[in-house]
């Protein structure tokens, strides 16, 4: 009781206004101001603002809150797809999603490294457990021994040679007549073209540049500095060179300077292409835990014959294409206007080496072996797939991992068959989820796990050398 009667003396003295023991009283009449007019308009001029201001704030207020809900649903692409029409009905689709909508049908799956040495049972075929170890973990790195059978191998080498197979890149002076008539440039205009810094005179860098820009041609300075030692050019030893010994030189690039020597062809996977492939796809499939209809979208099997001689030069398998590190698939897809990258790399070893002086390296390798981080011995029927991106942390691709720079080691003895399964994702979600929409228009195969293409449509937009 007492606390209440404490209570209500408290209230008493924090009703009178505070501050209000300093102000002189006044009487009654004093304190009506409407006999002053200009008290009483100032303060129903106060009130007046005090309620506009409430009421602009409230409308601001209220179209924020319109703004801001419309835009949420007009940044959700997802909301016209069909998979997600049943979200609709619910009312819990509205609270804000723990990662963004658009990727909440489709993600992608990465696979554990755990540690280097780590092996995983992974079940890919009905009759078999495979072992996945793990060699790397950056970029993230694995092998599986017995991915294909010695019978798959054989097939699928077998067909590459029926099909035939191309040179993977082309000696400069194979294409050099025709490209001097398609260009109709005569010596002098190429010479300032090639000419960057205009100083009448073509230095070395400036000749080493068009060699990497137009034939990818992997020439150090040091290259260049026999050639024009062989040619006796450079007799005053100052790098300058005439057009006469450029073009002469052209003559001296060999098979070994290319980037890539090797011959290849491309085997489509998708419906009424041979079983094997159809079941090297299916298996790709699994073992990479990614959506079906992206494997599907991806690059046909790549199959590769590397003679003596042959190799592969350090190289990315995706991201922006340099002309000493472009790959002929990468190419490929560049060509078209459909932006596709690599996200994963499957390599199939179809034969063994017979040694060990004939190996590979696969990862971080530079123009030469010796300075690789880490190297694959080729052994039949052997997979090693790696992640050419790192994930954006939300299920989609993020950054491209640098670390995934690899290569093929010269052959020195016999031939050496491998088959690349590159996987290919647009990088930006949204660009691929309308590409995934138009494509899935198609006839879909019932036996297929996902989506099947339609082959025309598949050849004429992504995969223009089939
Ligand atoms: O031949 C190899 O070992 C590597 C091949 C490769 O990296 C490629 O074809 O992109
Ligand atoms: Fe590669």
């Amino acid at each position: 009781m007492s606390d209440n009667q404490d209570t209500s003396e408290a209230e008493e003295e924090d009703a009178t206004p505070s501050g209000s023991a300093t102000l002189p009283l006044r009487p009654p009449s004093d304190r009506l101001p409407c006999n002053k007019s200009s008290v009483c308009s100032r303060s129903y001029f106060v009130v007046v603002m005090v309620f506009f201001h409430v009421y602009i704030i409230n409308v601001i207020a209220l179209l924020f809150y319109v703004h801001y809900n419309s835009g949420q649903e007009d940044a959700n692409p997802s909301r016209d797809a069909p998979s997600s029409n049943h979200q609709q009905q619910h009312p819990e689709s509205r609270r804000p999603p723990s990662k963004p909508e658009f990727l909440r049908d489709v993600s992608l799956t990465r696979i554990e490294g755990i540690r280097v040495g780590h092996v995983q049972k992974v079940s890919l075929v009905p009759s078999k457990v495979h072992e996945m170890r793990t060699l790397s973990l950056k970029p993230l790195l694995f092998e599986i021994p017995g991915f294909l059978s010695e019978d798959e191998c054989r097939v699928v080498t077998q067909l590459a040679q029926l099909k035939g197979l191309m040179e993977s890149q082309l000696m400069v002076q194979d294409g050099q007549d025709e490209l001097a008539k398609e260009l109709n440039l005569g010596p002098e205009e190429i010479f300032n073209l090639l000419d960057i810094n205009q100083d009448g005179q073509l230095q070395l860098h400036e000749i080493l540049t068009h060699y990497r820009v137009r034939d990818g041609i992997w020439l150090t300075p040091e290259n260049l500095r026999e050639i024009y030692a062989g040619l006796k050019a450079d007799e005053d030893g100052n790098g300058k060179k005439s057009t006469f010994f450029f073009k002469k030189h052209y003559l001296w690039v060999k098979r070994s300077q290319l980037v890539r020597n090797s011959r290849h062809t491309w085997l489509y996977q998708g419906k009424g292409a041979h079983q094997v492939l159809q079941d090297i796809k299916a298996r790709v499939t699994r073992l990479t835990r990614l959506p079906p209809a992206l494997v599907d979208l991806s690059e046909p099997l790549q199959v590769v014959r590397y003679e003596e001689g042959g190799h592969y030069h350090a190289h990315h398998d995706s991201g922006p294409v340099y002309p000493e590190t472009a790959c002929t698939h990468t190419r490929l897809a560049s060509n078209t206007s459909t932006p596709f990258e690599t996200y994963i790399t499957v390599l199939f070893y179809l034969n063994s080496l017979a040694d060990n002086r004939t190996y590979d390296e696969v990862v971080r390798s530079c123009v030469n072996c010796d300075k690789s981080n880490l190297k694959v011995k080729p052994t039949k029927g052997t997979a090693v797939f790696w992640y050419n991106y790192l994930s954006d942390g939300k299920g989609w691709v993020g950054e491209q991992d640098e670390y995934a720079l690899h290569g093929g080691c010269v052959v020195t003895h016999g031939t050496k068959w491998v088959a690349n399964k590159w996987i290919n994702i647009d990088p930006d979600y949204q660009r691929q989820a309308r590409y995934q929409k138009l494509v899935s228009q198609q006839p879909e195969d019932e036996d297929d796990e996902g989506l099947t293409l339609n082959p025309d449509l598949q050849s004429s937009d992504v995969h223009q050398e089939l």
